[in-house]
Protein backbone atom coordinates (compact mmCIF):
# COMPACT_ATOMS: atom_id res chain seq x y z
CA UNK A 1 0.00 0.00 0.00
CA UNK A 2 1.43 3.14 -0.97
CA UNK A 3 1.44 6.36 1.17
CA UNK A 4 -1.35 8.92 1.56
CA UNK A 5 -0.93 11.98 -0.67
CA UNK A 6 1.47 14.33 1.10
CA UNK A 7 -0.90 17.51 2.37
CA UNK A 8 1.45 20.35 0.60
CA UNK A 9 0.55 22.74 2.59
CA UNK A 10 1.97 21.44 6.02
CA UNK A 11 4.87 24.00 7.23
CA UNK A 12 7.62 23.01 9.00
CA UNK A 13 7.59 24.18 12.91
CA UNK A 14 10.79 25.63 12.45
CA UNK A 15 11.14 24.26 16.49
CA UNK A 16 14.34 22.67 17.76
CA UNK A 17 14.65 19.24 19.43
CA UNK A 18 14.23 20.86 22.67
CA UNK A 19 10.72 22.45 21.40
CA UNK A 20 9.33 18.88 21.21
CA UNK A 21 7.97 18.83 25.15
CA UNK A 22 6.80 15.77 25.84
CA UNK A 23 7.58 13.75 23.26
CA UNK A 24 11.19 13.68 24.54
CA UNK A 25 12.77 11.38 27.22
CA UNK A 26 13.28 13.35 30.43
CA UNK A 27 16.88 13.35 30.45
CA UNK A 28 17.20 14.80 26.60
CA UNK A 29 19.21 17.48 26.14
CA UNK A 30 21.61 19.40 23.67
CA UNK A 31 25.10 20.12 23.71
CA UNK A 32 27.10 21.51 20.94
CA UNK A 33 24.29 20.46 18.21
CA UNK A 34 23.96 16.74 19.42
CA UNK A 35 21.19 15.27 21.23
CA UNK A 36 22.39 13.32 24.49
CA UNK A 37 20.15 11.47 26.25
CA UNK A 38 20.98 9.61 29.93
CA UNK A 39 24.07 11.61 29.32
CA UNK A 40 25.23 9.95 26.27
CA UNK A 41 26.27 11.62 22.56
CA UNK A 42 23.37 9.83 20.40
CA UNK A 43 25.66 10.57 17.65
CA UNK A 44 29.06 9.04 19.01
CA UNK A 45 26.50 6.07 20.27
CA UNK A 46 24.98 5.74 16.79
CA UNK A 47 28.64 5.56 15.69
CA UNK A 48 30.14 3.06 18.27
CA UNK A 49 26.72 0.86 17.95
CA UNK A 50 26.02 1.11 14.60
CA UNK A 51 22.23 1.77 13.21
CA UNK A 52 19.20 0.96 13.04
CA UNK A 53 19.73 1.48 17.19
CA UNK A 54 16.88 1.57 20.30
CA UNK A 55 18.18 3.72 23.03
CA UNK A 56 16.44 3.56 26.37
CA UNK A 57 16.73 6.51 28.92
CA UNK A 58 16.87 4.24 32.21
CA UNK A 59 16.50 7.20 34.19
CA UNK A 60 12.82 7.74 32.93
CA UNK A 61 11.65 4.55 32.95
CA UNK A 62 12.53 4.39 36.38
CA UNK A 63 11.06 7.68 37.02
CA UNK A 64 7.72 7.08 35.47
CA UNK A 65 7.47 3.36 37.48
CA UNK A 66 7.64 5.53 40.97
CA UNK A 67 5.25 8.05 39.55
CA UNK A 68 2.49 5.10 38.99
CA UNK A 69 3.68 3.66 42.60
CA UNK A 70 2.95 7.12 44.38
CA UNK A 71 0.35 8.36 42.12
CA UNK A 72 -1.76 5.18 42.76
CA UNK A 73 -0.57 4.40 46.61
CA UNK A 74 -1.12 7.75 47.81
CA UNK A 75 -4.95 7.88 46.53
CA UNK A 76 -5.60 4.21 47.10
CA UNK A 77 -3.05 2.48 49.51
CA UNK A 78 -4.00 -0.72 48.97
CA UNK A 79 -3.08 -0.56 45.44
CA UNK A 80 -0.17 -2.58 42.68
CA UNK A 81 1.44 -1.44 39.28
CA UNK A 82 1.43 -4.13 36.86
CA UNK A 83 3.92 -3.22 33.97
CA UNK A 84 2.48 -4.69 30.70
CA UNK A 85 5.60 -6.23 28.86
CA UNK A 86 4.40 -6.33 25.73
CA UNK A 87 5.22 -2.81 25.54
CA UNK A 88 8.80 -3.37 26.07
CA UNK A 89 10.81 -6.67 27.34
CA UNK A 90 13.77 -8.03 27.69
CA UNK A 91 15.79 -9.25 30.74
CA UNK A 92 17.74 -6.02 32.14
CA UNK A 93 13.85 -4.20 32.11
CA UNK A 94 12.63 -7.08 33.59
CA UNK A 95 15.48 -6.46 36.44
CA UNK A 96 14.16 -2.86 36.39
CA UNK A 97 10.76 -3.39 37.16
CA UNK A 98 11.58 -5.84 39.65
CA UNK A 99 13.69 -3.51 41.49
CA UNK A 100 11.43 -0.62 41.44
CA UNK A 101 8.90 -3.00 42.83
CA UNK A 102 6.26 -3.30 40.52
CA UNK A 103 4.66 -6.34 39.17
CA UNK A 104 4.27 -7.56 35.76
CA UNK A 105 1.95 -8.98 33.62
CA UNK A 106 3.27 -11.72 30.78
CA UNK A 107 1.09 -12.65 27.35
CA UNK A 108 2.48 -16.20 26.98
CA UNK A 109 5.05 -18.58 27.44
CA UNK A 110 7.71 -16.19 25.94
CA UNK A 111 7.73 -13.37 27.69
CA UNK A 112 7.22 -15.49 31.18
CA UNK A 113 10.03 -17.27 30.22
CA UNK A 114 12.17 -14.17 30.01
CA UNK A 115 10.96 -12.68 33.40
CA UNK A 116 11.68 -15.44 35.37
CA UNK A 117 15.18 -15.85 33.34
CA UNK A 118 15.38 -12.43 35.17
CA UNK A 119 14.65 -13.59 38.10
CA UNK A 120 11.33 -12.37 38.27
CA UNK A 121 9.69 -13.28 41.11
CA UNK A 122 6.86 -15.69 39.68
CA UNK A 123 4.53 -14.57 42.70
CA UNK A 124 4.44 -11.48 40.85
CA UNK A 125 3.54 -11.66 37.58
CA UNK A 126 0.22 -11.65 35.65
CA UNK A 127 -0.67 -14.14 32.96
CA UNK A 128 -2.81 -12.87 30.42
CA UNK A 129 -3.78 -13.77 26.55
CA UNK A 130 -7.38 -14.86 24.81
CA UNK A 131 -5.71 -17.88 23.92
CA UNK A 132 -2.83 -19.34 25.99
CA UNK A 133 -2.05 -22.99 24.92
CA UNK A 134 -1.85 -25.91 27.50
CA UNK A 135 1.69 -25.90 27.32
CA UNK A 136 1.89 -22.28 28.50
CA UNK A 137 -0.68 -22.80 31.38
CA UNK A 138 0.89 -25.25 32.12
CA UNK A 139 4.97 -23.43 32.24
CA UNK A 140 2.79 -20.48 34.08
CA UNK A 141 0.99 -22.96 36.74
CA UNK A 142 4.33 -24.72 37.46
CA UNK A 143 6.24 -21.75 37.93
CA UNK A 144 4.03 -20.35 40.31
CA UNK A 145 2.99 -17.65 38.68
CA UNK A 146 0.76 -14.78 41.33
CA UNK A 147 -2.60 -14.63 39.08
CA UNK A 148 -3.43 -16.27 35.58
CA UNK A 149 -6.47 -13.95 33.98
CA UNK A 150 -8.91 -16.33 32.64
CA UNK A 151 -10.47 -15.44 29.39
CA UNK A 152 -12.66 -17.75 28.33
CA UNK A 153 -14.66 -20.78 29.63
CA UNK A 154 -12.54 -23.63 27.69
CA UNK A 155 -9.45 -21.90 29.35
CA UNK A 156 -11.21 -22.13 32.87
CA UNK A 157 -11.45 -26.34 32.13
CA UNK A 158 -7.70 -26.44 31.15
CA UNK A 159 -6.25 -24.21 33.94
CA UNK A 160 -8.30 -26.35 36.51
CA UNK A 161 -7.07 -29.50 34.60
CA UNK A 162 -3.58 -28.64 34.82
CA UNK A 163 -3.31 -27.02 38.27
CA UNK A 164 -4.57 -30.30 39.80
CA UNK A 165 -2.47 -32.58 37.56
CA UNK A 166 0.24 -30.53 38.92
CA UNK A 167 -1.63 -30.69 43.01
CA UNK A 168 -1.91 -26.87 43.36
CA UNK A 169 -4.90 -24.24 43.56
CA UNK A 170 -4.22 -21.61 41.29
CA UNK A 171 -5.29 -17.75 42.27
CA UNK A 172 -7.31 -16.03 38.68
CA UNK A 173 -9.01 -13.10 38.01
CA UNK A 174 -11.93 -13.09 35.33
CA UNK A 175 -11.64 -10.88 32.16
CA UNK A 176 -14.78 -9.04 31.49
CA UNK A 177 -15.60 -6.86 28.68
CA UNK A 178 -17.03 -4.44 30.15
CA UNK A 179 -19.02 -2.77 26.97
CA UNK A 180 -16.93 0.16 26.96
CA UNK A 181 -15.86 1.64 23.77
CA UNK A 182 -12.63 3.62 24.51
CA UNK A 183 -11.33 6.98 22.33
CA UNK A 184 -8.85 5.28 20.44
CA UNK A 185 -8.20 3.65 17.32
CA UNK A 186 -10.58 0.40 16.71
CA UNK A 187 -7.62 -1.70 16.34
CA UNK A 188 -6.43 -0.98 19.95
CA UNK A 189 -10.01 -1.35 21.31
CA UNK A 190 -10.43 -3.88 23.85
CA UNK A 191 -13.43 -3.26 25.91
CA UNK A 192 -16.52 -3.46 23.76
CA UNK A 193 -18.57 -5.58 23.37
CA UNK A 194 -17.14 -7.41 19.66
CA UNK A 195 -14.09 -8.44 21.10
CA UNK A 196 -12.11 -11.86 21.17
CA UNK A 197 -10.94 -10.74 24.70
CA UNK A 198 -12.57 -11.77 28.05
CA UNK A 199 -16.17 -12.54 29.36
CA UNK A 200 -18.98 -10.39 27.72
CA UNK A 201 -21.38 -8.77 30.00
CA UNK A 202 -23.97 -9.58 27.19
CA UNK A 203 -26.75 -11.38 28.26
CA UNK A 204 -25.30 -11.41 31.72
CA UNK A 205 -22.82 -13.70 30.69
CA UNK A 206 -19.77 -13.21 32.43
CA UNK A 207 -22.28 -13.05 35.32
CA UNK A 208 -22.97 -16.54 35.26
CA UNK A 209 -19.86 -17.55 34.39
CA UNK A 210 -18.44 -16.84 37.58
CA UNK A 211 -20.48 -20.08 39.07
CA UNK A 212 -18.01 -22.29 37.55
CA UNK A 213 -15.08 -20.34 38.14
CA UNK A 214 -16.21 -20.99 41.86
CA UNK A 215 -17.05 -24.60 41.20
CA UNK A 216 -14.35 -25.58 39.52
CA UNK A 217 -11.70 -27.46 41.39
CA UNK A 218 -8.28 -26.10 42.06
CA UNK A 219 -8.42 -22.25 41.27
CA UNK A 220 -10.00 -19.58 43.63
CA UNK A 221 -11.03 -16.29 42.20
CA UNK A 222 -9.64 -13.40 43.86
CA UNK A 223 -10.50 -11.05 41.35
CA UNK A 224 -12.14 -9.26 38.19
CA UNK A 225 -10.03 -7.96 35.51
CA UNK A 226 -10.79 -5.10 32.65
CA UNK A 227 -8.62 -3.55 29.98
CA UNK A 228 -10.57 -1.03 28.03
CA UNK A 229 -7.89 -0.20 25.43
CA UNK A 230 -4.75 1.64 24.86
CA UNK A 231 -3.56 4.63 23.72
CA UNK A 232 -6.43 6.69 25.35
CA UNK A 233 -6.42 10.35 25.83
CA UNK A 234 -9.76 10.59 27.06
CA UNK A 235 -9.90 9.66 30.48
CA UNK A 236 -14.01 9.42 30.86
CA UNK A 237 -14.02 6.14 29.71
CA UNK A 238 -12.16 4.57 32.63
CA UNK A 239 -15.11 5.55 35.49
CA UNK A 240 -17.73 3.79 33.20
CA UNK A 241 -15.81 0.51 32.99
CA UNK A 242 -15.51 0.73 36.96
CA UNK A 243 -18.53 1.62 37.16
CA UNK A 244 -19.45 -1.85 35.58
CA UNK A 245 -16.73 -3.60 36.87
CA UNK A 246 -17.61 -2.62 40.66
CA UNK A 247 -21.29 -3.15 40.05
CA UNK A 248 -20.44 -6.64 38.86
CA UNK A 249 -18.58 -6.95 41.83
CA UNK A 250 -21.55 -6.34 44.23
CA UNK A 251 -24.12 -8.45 42.38
CA UNK A 252 -21.13 -11.42 43.05
CA UNK A 253 -21.21 -10.54 46.41
CA UNK A 254 -25.32 -10.66 46.55
CA UNK A 255 -25.31 -13.11 44.56
CA UNK A 256 -22.94 -16.22 45.10
CA UNK A 257 -21.78 -14.44 48.74
CA UNK A 258 -18.30 -14.46 47.37
CA UNK A 259 -16.72 -10.82 48.28
CA UNK A 260 -13.95 -10.65 45.82
CA UNK A 261 -10.96 -8.58 47.09
CA UNK A 262 -9.15 -7.46 43.57
CA UNK A 263 -9.91 -4.97 40.94
CA UNK A 264 -7.73 -4.45 37.66
CA UNK A 265 -8.43 -1.71 35.83
CA UNK A 266 -5.76 -2.52 32.76
CA UNK A 267 -3.93 -0.46 31.63
CA UNK A 268 -4.16 1.97 28.54
CA UNK A 269 -3.01 5.39 29.49
CA UNK A 270 -2.13 7.98 26.34
CA UNK A 271 1.31 8.98 25.39
CA UNK A 272 2.57 11.79 23.88
CA UNK A 273 3.64 11.06 20.09
CA UNK A 274 3.90 14.53 18.48
CA UNK A 275 4.82 17.86 20.31
CA UNK A 276 0.80 18.40 19.65
CA UNK A 277 -0.32 15.61 21.92
CA UNK A 278 -1.94 16.42 25.41
CA UNK A 279 -1.90 13.10 27.17
CA UNK A 280 -3.47 13.04 30.76
CA UNK A 281 -0.50 12.60 33.23
CA UNK A 282 -0.65 9.68 35.47
CA UNK A 283 -1.40 11.82 38.33
CA UNK A 284 -4.90 12.40 36.39
CA UNK A 285 -5.56 8.95 35.41
CA UNK A 286 -4.86 8.07 39.08
CA UNK A 287 -6.93 10.62 40.42
CA UNK A 288 -10.13 9.33 37.71
CA UNK A 289 -9.28 5.73 38.34
CA UNK A 290 -9.00 5.54 42.67
CA UNK A 291 -11.87 8.37 42.73
CA UNK A 292 -14.35 6.31 40.53
CA UNK A 293 -13.61 3.20 42.23
CA UNK A 294 -14.21 4.82 45.88
CA UNK A 295 -17.57 6.02 44.68
CA UNK A 296 -18.54 3.32 43.17
CA UNK A 297 -17.65 0.98 46.08
CA UNK A 298 -19.50 3.12 48.28
CA UNK A 299 -22.76 3.50 45.73
CA UNK A 300 -22.71 -0.55 45.79
CA UNK A 301 -21.83 -0.95 49.20
CA UNK A 302 -18.55 -3.13 48.54
CA UNK A 303 -15.79 -2.95 50.50
CA UNK A 304 -12.43 -0.87 48.86
CA UNK A 305 -10.76 -3.71 46.93
CA UNK A 306 -6.83 -4.10 46.45
CA UNK A 307 -6.59 -1.95 43.28
CA UNK A 308 -4.59 -2.80 40.35
CA UNK A 309 -3.51 -1.05 36.79
CA UNK A 310 -1.37 -2.62 34.38
CA UNK A 311 0.29 0.46 32.19
CA UNK A 312 2.59 -0.80 29.44
CA UNK A 313 2.82 1.96 26.79
CA UNK A 314 2.91 5.08 29.33
CA UNK A 315 5.84 3.42 31.22
CA UNK A 316 8.06 3.07 28.49
CA UNK A 317 7.22 5.10 24.92
CA UNK A 318 9.05 7.99 25.89
CA UNK A 319 12.12 6.81 27.21
CA UNK A 320 12.54 5.24 23.94
CA UNK A 321 14.64 6.95 21.01
CA UNK A 322 15.89 4.74 17.72
CA UNK A 323 18.92 6.49 15.75
CA UNK A 324 19.37 5.77 12.41
CA UNK A 325 21.74 7.04 8.98
CA UNK A 326 20.71 9.11 6.22
CA UNK A 327 21.43 6.55 3.39
CA UNK A 328 19.32 8.02 0.94
CA UNK A 329 17.03 11.54 0.05
CA UNK A 330 14.74 11.65 -2.63
CA UNK A 331 12.83 14.94 -3.64
CA UNK A 332 9.78 14.65 -5.41
CA UNK A 333 8.74 18.64 -6.48
CA UNK A 334 4.86 18.34 -5.66
CA UNK A 335 5.11 15.22 -3.96
CA UNK A 336 7.27 14.77 -1.29
CA UNK A 337 10.48 14.42 0.25
CA UNK A 338 11.70 10.74 0.97
CA UNK A 339 14.79 10.35 3.26
CA UNK A 340 15.62 6.40 3.44
CA UNK A 341 17.15 5.20 6.53
CA UNK A 342 18.47 1.66 7.37
CA UNK A 343 15.28 0.38 9.11
CA UNK A 344 11.71 1.18 8.64
CA UNK A 345 8.68 -0.87 9.06
CA UNK A 346 11.12 -3.83 10.84
CA UNK A 347 11.56 -1.86 13.75
CA UNK A 348 9.15 0.26 13.86
CA UNK A 349 5.52 -0.97 12.46
CA UNK A 350 3.20 0.99 14.56
CA UNK A 351 3.26 3.63 11.56
CA UNK A 352 2.50 1.54 8.75
CA UNK A 353 -0.31 -0.63 11.17
CA UNK A 354 -1.84 2.43 12.47
CA UNK A 355 -0.80 5.26 10.55
CA UNK A 356 1.35 6.27 13.89
CA UNK A 357 3.32 9.61 14.12
CA UNK A 358 6.54 10.36 15.36
CA UNK A 359 8.67 13.45 15.88
CA UNK A 360 12.08 12.91 13.84
CA UNK A 361 15.17 15.45 14.57
CA UNK A 362 18.94 15.08 12.77
CA UNK A 363 20.98 14.32 16.34
CA UNK A 364 23.69 16.05 15.02
CA UNK A 365 21.66 19.41 14.34
CA UNK A 366 19.78 18.90 17.15
CA UNK A 367 19.93 22.70 17.73
CA UNK A 368 18.76 23.40 14.66
CA UNK A 369 15.40 24.77 13.63
CA UNK A 370 13.43 21.89 11.57
CA UNK A 371 12.96 23.54 8.53
CA UNK A 372 11.87 20.94 6.16
CA UNK A 373 8.81 18.34 5.90
CA UNK A 374 10.25 15.22 5.54
CA UNK A 375 8.77 11.15 5.00
CA UNK A 376 11.35 8.69 6.63
CA UNK A 377 11.21 6.33 4.63
CA UNK A 378 12.43 2.43 5.82
CA UNK A 379 14.87 0.07 3.61
CA UNK A 380 11.75 -2.44 2.98
CA UNK A 381 9.96 -3.66 0.00
CA UNK A 382 6.87 -2.29 0.86
CA UNK A 383 5.68 1.37 -0.28
CA UNK A 384 4.36 1.93 3.31
CA UNK A 385 7.28 1.49 4.73
CA UNK A 386 7.64 4.67 6.92
CA UNK A 387 8.94 5.51 10.32
CA UNK A 388 7.76 9.15 9.74
CA UNK A 389 5.22 10.64 7.25
CA UNK A 390 5.34 14.14 6.26
CA UNK A 391 6.87 15.95 9.73
CA UNK A 392 8.92 18.68 10.07
CA UNK A 393 12.91 17.46 10.85
CA UNK A 394 16.15 19.72 10.15
CA UNK A 395 17.70 19.82 6.73
CA UNK A 396 18.73 16.40 5.98
CA UNK A 397 22.34 14.84 4.11
CA UNK A 398 23.50 11.64 3.96
CA UNK A 399 25.05 10.33 6.58
CA UNK A 400 22.99 12.33 8.91
CA UNK A 401 21.90 10.30 12.42
CA UNK A 402 18.29 10.56 12.74
CA UNK A 403 16.39 10.62 15.68
CA UNK A 404 12.96 9.21 16.54
CA UNK A 405 11.18 10.01 19.91
CA UNK A 406 8.38 7.98 21.69
CA UNK A 407 9.44 4.69 20.21
CA UNK A 408 10.28 3.19 23.48
CA UNK A 409 6.75 0.91 23.27
CA UNK A 410 5.71 -2.04 20.78
CA UNK A 411 8.69 -0.90 18.28
CA UNK A 412 11.15 -3.73 19.44
CA UNK A 413 8.52 -6.06 20.86
CA UNK A 414 6.89 -6.35 17.64
CA UNK A 415 10.18 -5.87 15.25
CA UNK A 416 10.29 -8.21 12.76
CA UNK A 417 13.11 -9.54 10.47
CA UNK A 418 11.22 -9.24 7.36
CA UNK A 419 13.78 -8.60 4.01
CA UNK A 420 16.54 -10.23 6.27
CA UNK A 421 17.18 -7.39 8.14
CA UNK A 422 18.47 -8.01 11.77
CA UNK A 423 17.15 -6.53 14.58
CA UNK A 424 18.91 -3.92 16.18
CA UNK A 425 20.24 -3.91 19.40
CA UNK A 426 18.83 -2.12 22.91
CA UNK A 427 21.17 0.34 24.48
CA UNK A 428 20.20 1.40 27.89
CA UNK A 429 21.56 5.00 28.87
CA UNK A 430 21.68 6.48 32.64
CA UNK A 431 24.75 9.09 33.89
CA UNK A 432 26.68 9.17 30.72
CA UNK A 433 27.09 5.36 30.81
CA UNK A 434 25.86 3.10 27.37
CA UNK A 435 24.92 -0.56 28.09
CA UNK A 436 23.80 -3.18 25.75
CA UNK A 437 21.25 -5.08 26.76
CA UNK A 438 19.84 -6.74 23.98
CA UNK A 439 23.18 -7.36 21.32
CA UNK A 440 22.29 -7.00 17.73
CA UNK A 441 21.09 -9.77 15.87
CA UNK A 442 23.52 -11.51 13.39
CA UNK A 443 22.76 -13.06 10.12
CA UNK A 444 23.87 -16.43 11.69
CA UNK A 445 20.94 -15.40 13.75
CA UNK A 446 18.87 -15.39 11.04
CA UNK A 447 19.52 -18.24 9.85
CA UNK A 448 19.63 -20.26 13.49
CA UNK A 449 16.33 -22.26 13.40
CA UNK A 450 16.83 -23.61 10.06
CA UNK A 451 17.73 -27.12 9.57
C1 LIG B 1 -4.51 -7.01 29.17
C2 LIG B 1 -3.69 -5.81 28.89
N1 LIG B 1 -3.17 -5.13 29.92
C3 LIG B 1 -2.38 -4.05 29.72
C4 LIG B 1 -2.10 -3.59 28.45
C5 LIG B 1 -1.21 -2.40 28.33
O1 LIG B 1 -1.79 -1.38 27.66
P1 LIG B 1 -1.02 0.00 27.46
O2 LIG B 1 0.29 -0.29 26.85
O3 LIG B 1 -1.92 0.72 26.57
O4 LIG B 1 -0.92 0.63 28.80
C6 LIG B 1 -2.64 -4.25 27.35
C7 LIG B 1 -2.45 -3.73 25.98
O5 LIG B 1 -3.23 -2.92 25.50
C8 LIG B 1 -3.45 -5.39 27.57
O6 LIG B 1 -3.96 -6.07 26.56
N1 LIG C 1 0.63 -2.76 19.90
C1 LIG C 1 -0.28 -1.67 19.93
C2 LIG C 1 -1.25 -1.64 21.02
C3 LIG C 1 -1.80 -2.93 21.50
C4 LIG C 1 -1.69 -2.95 22.96
C5 LIG C 1 -1.74 -4.31 23.53
N2 LIG C 1 -3.09 -4.75 23.88
C6 LIG C 1 0.42 -0.35 19.71
O1 LIG C 1 1.51 -0.31 19.31
O2 LIG C 1 -0.09 0.69 19.89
Amino acid sequence: MALPAADLSKQPDNRTTMELGAVLPLTAEVRDDHLFVGGVDMVELAREQGTALYVMDEADMRARMQSYLRSFRSRHENSAVVYASKAFLNKEAARIVNAEGLCLDVSGGGELACALAAGFPADRIFMHGNNKTPQELREAISAGVGRIIIDSRIELGRISQIAGELGVEQVVYMRITPGVEADTHQYIRTGCEDSKFGFTMRDDFAYRCVHDVLAAPNVRLAGLHCHIGSQIFALHSYPEAVEVMVDLMARIKQGYGVELGELDMGGGLGVAYTAADKPASIDEFAETVTAAVRAACEKHGVPLPRLLVEPGRSLVANAGVTLYTVGIIKTLPGIRKYVAVDGGMSDNIRTALYHADYEPVIANKAAHPRTEIVTIAGKHCESGDAVVVDMPMQRPDLGDIVAVFGTGAYNHTMSSNYNGQPRPAVVFVKDGEARVTTRRETYDDLMARDV
